[in-house]
């Protein structure tokens, strides 16, 4: 069998969008032309969404307008609360959110129109209960009640505030406002490209995110972040270069490296590894931090890999109090204002998704009746 060059669809163009763009060679990454360094921690989270799902950076008014319609969009339908509590204690957090996603579907007054407007109020709830649903999901498994989100407060405050049950200090919103930020769209990885596909044939936003957030839960997607952590909590502090080098003798990956498209630094990285560095020290414990810096210099040192948006992550939302199984779950909070906003794009201009494959079974098979078999 030849090796197909295509295999995992490796440099194939599978969509158009104006949505973001990737420059794998410079490490460079930009959202509508928007360079992401310009963008984190100068842009907030929901001016980065409306970005994404209306086109421009809004002005104050649009903000203020967008801003109205997250905080009117995040209550959460009737079935969802009916079966959140059930939820939490039988499903892990990412099977959790594609069941809730699901279920929000037959509450949203939208569910059965794909016109642009519908679209965008659709995004603009999805993203106003991604967070809400980690912070009700998490309260129901712990039995603690989140506080109720204010409405005053970013969507990144508001998430610490839930998930903690602490008022979070400003620089820790400012921190992870930027994770959003840096998280909340990638061209054609996986799980847009998931959302795209089921998009493509005219079903609906709420499918297409299910999709896309089944997709984002595998460890060699969004799954990785949660990975990280437990590499680090797993190896003493001072075996991290024997521990890299036993798990490659294995043959094993070592997770939050490598990637598809950056043939050197992730740009995102370069803001999370600052932004671990700076927590790590505030904590008066910077541990996790020290061991990723050596498990980078490793892993460069043998393999030439860099590392991806998900390796510095782990240790920032862990220094910010965040569980680490809701790592992924974090992810998604971000990348719902990306997904929808690539499933507006592909309802706007649609064509079924529908690649071909190359065949490598029997052929010319004489067919035996069964109990000749
Ligand atoms: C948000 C995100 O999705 S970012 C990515 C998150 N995923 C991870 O961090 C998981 C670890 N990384 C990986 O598995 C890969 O680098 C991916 C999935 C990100 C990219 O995969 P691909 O482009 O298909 O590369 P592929 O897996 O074929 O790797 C190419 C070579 O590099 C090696 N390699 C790639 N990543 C790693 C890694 N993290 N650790 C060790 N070796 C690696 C592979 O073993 C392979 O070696 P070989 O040619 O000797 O067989
Ligand atoms: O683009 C990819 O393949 C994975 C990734 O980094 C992301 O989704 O943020």
């Amino acid at each position: 069998m030849a090796d197909n060059p295509t295999k995992g669809l490796a440099d194939v163009v599978a969509a158009s969008t104006a949505l973001s763009d990737i420059d794998g060679k410079a490490g460079r990454l930009f959202y509508r032309g928007y360079d992401i360094h310009d963008l984190a921690g100068r842009t907030s989270f929901e001016e980065t969404a409306h970005l994404l799902q209306h086109g421009t950076l809004p002005t104050r008014r649009q903000l203020a307008d967008y801003g109205a319609e997250l905080v009117g969009g995040r209550e959460l339908g009737a079935l969802v609360q009916a079966n959140i509590g059930e939820i939490a204690q039988t499903q892990a957090p990412m099977e959790a959110l594609r069941t809730l996603v699901s279920l929000a579907s037959a509450d949203d007054p939208d569910k059965d129109s794909n016109e642009q407007d519908a679209n965008r109020r659709k995004a603009a709830r999805l993203t106003a209960q991604q967070p809400l649903l980690v912070a009700r999901y998490h309260g129901a498994r712990t039995g603690v009640t989140p506080r109720d989100a204010d409405p005053a407060l970013s969507i990144a405050a508001n998430f610490l505030l839930q998930i903690t049950g602490r008022e979070p200090d400003p620089r820790a919103v400012e921190i992870f406002d930027a994770c959003l930020v840096l998280h909340a769209d990638h061209t054609m990885n996986a799980s847009t490209f998931a959302a795209r596909v089921c998009a493509a044939t005219l079903s609906d936003m709420h499918s297409a995110i299910v999709a896309a957030i089944g997709t984002l839960k595998g460890p060699l997607h969004g799954g990785a972040n949660e990975q990280v952590m437990r590499t680090l909590e797993s190896i003493p502090a001072d075996g991290v270069a024997q521990a890299v080098r036993d798990k490659l003798a294995r043959g094993e990956k070592i997770m939050g490296f490598g990637h598809r498209v950056y043939k050197t630094e992730d740009p995102r990285a370069t803001h999370l590894r600052k932004m671990s560095q700076e927590l790590g020290e505030a904590s008066g414990d910077d541990t996790y931090y020290r061991m990723s810096k050596e498990m980078e210099e490793v892993v460069f040192a043998e393999k030439g890999l860099y590392p991806n948006v998900d390796f510095y992550a782990a240790t920032v939302y862990h220094y910010l109090g965040i569980p680490t199984d809701l790592f992924t779950p974090v992810f998604s909070v971000s990348r719902m204002s990306g997904w929808t906003a690539h499933v507006i794009e592909q309802h706007a201009d649609n064509r079924l998704i529908r690649p071909d494959s190359e065949y490598i079974g029997e052929r010319d098979q004489k067919w035996i009746p069964i109990d000749e078999r």
